[in-house]
């Protein structure tokens, strides 16, 4: 049977399966919380976009924005499927380059990058840096003044559009802490001061306007935007980009309120409008880049957690808790982000009642899900939510000193823990006395 809105199903035995295999026994084999990875989701993500660009014969590059979910396996995944990778910080930069992955289809980003990031960057010939700010364009002059490196850079442009989203999830508005404002002429300034330079290649322009977002119109906004800025560029300096990186921040669904669009529709959309004002302004159709997160790990990961302690409020609810929360998953707290979840030794035990989900910290605002449809639930279940793919273990952090949970990839109904469980030692690795 499916489970409705995920893509997941219930076994003979009612209970959850995925990946070819039931939830509970993986949360009795790797211990919760844990993090599970339907691989064979996270490949169809990336086929449908790659396939996509493919239909509409584009030259393009999907990189899969790593700070959705990074690991050394997780980035040999990406790598199998093709996909190119932003990175945005060292870390993520060192993860991709122990995990093997081409430095040629690596980007690298972040709005304070430092001349040690930066330098990284440029001994491994990366493919591109997404140029944020004039404090960047400094150090990378700094950098290549003693050598003979060359290197290829977007410049990532605020376009002032805001998109239809939480707040702290928009970027490409006017007073945004990201990029180079197109409207009040500091983009340009950064373009003229790099295209001088002779090792430094502008290939292109990047903006990205936010994450979770379900239609096509803010793209097309932007795109619009973008292309008066091209025009300007192309007339004053005879500039014609090869480039156009248009980010990521295609929607999934977390919850039935949630409706995306397919990836072919984004692709679509935003090749016929790159190409309209290409054919329009006479310039050959730049590469697409596109850096989808979400839309590639979110609905491939659920997290199974053991149901312990119960609170029944009559009149009011019933508070069941578990053995993680904020710790793990922060975006309930942090955006009020909603998720679905099922009990998953009772996936096909009628619904009965409901049920809030409660975090371990000592905080009201650890709620992981209020008022969660469940059957009958007692301390042991294996509760699973839904859709935590992305933004979940990478934001995962170490409040009320809980260790972060393991993470384990299924495939066709084989699982390989691809991320150990940390341990409490791991915790105070790095604590010296004081005594
Ligand atoms: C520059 C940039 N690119 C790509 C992404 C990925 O966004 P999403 O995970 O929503 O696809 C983000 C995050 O919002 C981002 O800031
Ligand atoms: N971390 C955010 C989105 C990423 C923002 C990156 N610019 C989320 O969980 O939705």
């Amino acid at each position: 049977m499916i489970i409705e809105n995920h893509p997941f199903q219930i076994n003979s035995k009612g209970h959850l399966e995925i990946g070819g295999m039931d939830a509970t026994l993986l949360a009795e084999k790797h211990g919760t919380p844990l993090y599970v990875y339907d691989v064979s989701i996270i490949r169809e993500n990336c086929k449908s976009f790659l396939q996509s660009f493919k239909d509409l014969d584009v030259q393009a590059q999907v990189a899969y924005a790593s700070k959705a979910f990074s690991s050394v396996a997780m980035l040999q995944v990406i790598k199998q499927e093709n996909l190119s990778l932003d990175v945005v910080s060292q870390g993520e930069l060192h993860t991709a380059l122990k995990a093997g992955f081409p430095t040629e289809r690596i980007h690298v980003h972040g709005n304070n990058k430092s001349y040690d990031e930066l330098l990284l960057a440029v001994e491994n010939n990366v493919g591109c840096i997404v140029v944020d700010n004039f404090h960047e364009i400094n150090l990378i002059e700094t950098i290549l003044q003693n050598n003979n490196y060359e290197i290829n850079v977007l410049i990532r442009v605020t376009p002032g559009v805001e998109s239809n989203t939480h707040q702290y999830i928009m970027t490409g508005n006017e007073d945004s802490k990201f990029g180079f404002s197109l409207q009040n002429g500091q983009a340009e300034e950064a373009f003229l001061q790099m295209h001088k330079h002779n090792q430094i290649h502008v290939k292109g322009l990047h903006c990205h306007i936010g994450s979770q977002i379900f239609e096509t119109d803010r793209f097309m906004k932007t795109i619009d935007l973008l292309f008066e800025t091209i025009t300007n560029w192309k007339e004053s300096y005879q500039y014609i980009p090869d480039v156009l990186n248009v980010g990521g921040g295609f929607g999934i669904r977390y919850t039935n309120e949630d409706n995306p669009l397919e990836a072919r529709d984004y692709v679509q959309a935003i090749t016929n409008a790159i190409s309209g004002h290409a054919s329009r302004l006479g310039i050959p159709m730049p590469e697409i880049w596109i850096e989808p997160g979400r839309s590639i790990v979110g609905n491939a990961g659920i997290t199974l957690y053991t149901i312990g302690s119960m609170k029944h409020i009559p009149e009011i609810r019933t508070y069941i808790s578990v053995d993680g929360g904020m710790t793990d998953n922060l975006r309930p707290a942090l955006y009020q982000a909603k998720y679905e979840g099922v009990i998953a030794n009772k996936a096909n035990e009628e619904i009965i009642t409901e049920g809030s989900i409660a975090g371990k910290c000592c905080e009201s605002g650890d709620m992981l899900i209020w008022d969660l449809p469940i059957p009958e639930v007692e301390p042991g279940d294996t509760l699973a939510v839904f859709s935590t793919g992305a933004y979940g273990y990478s934001m995962a952090n170490h409040y009320n000193r809980f260790p972060n949970p393991a993470v384990v990839f299924v495939e066709n109904g084989v699982d390989k823990l691809v991320v150990k469980r940390e341990t409490y030692q791991d915790l105070s690795k790095n604590d010296l006395s004081y005594e």
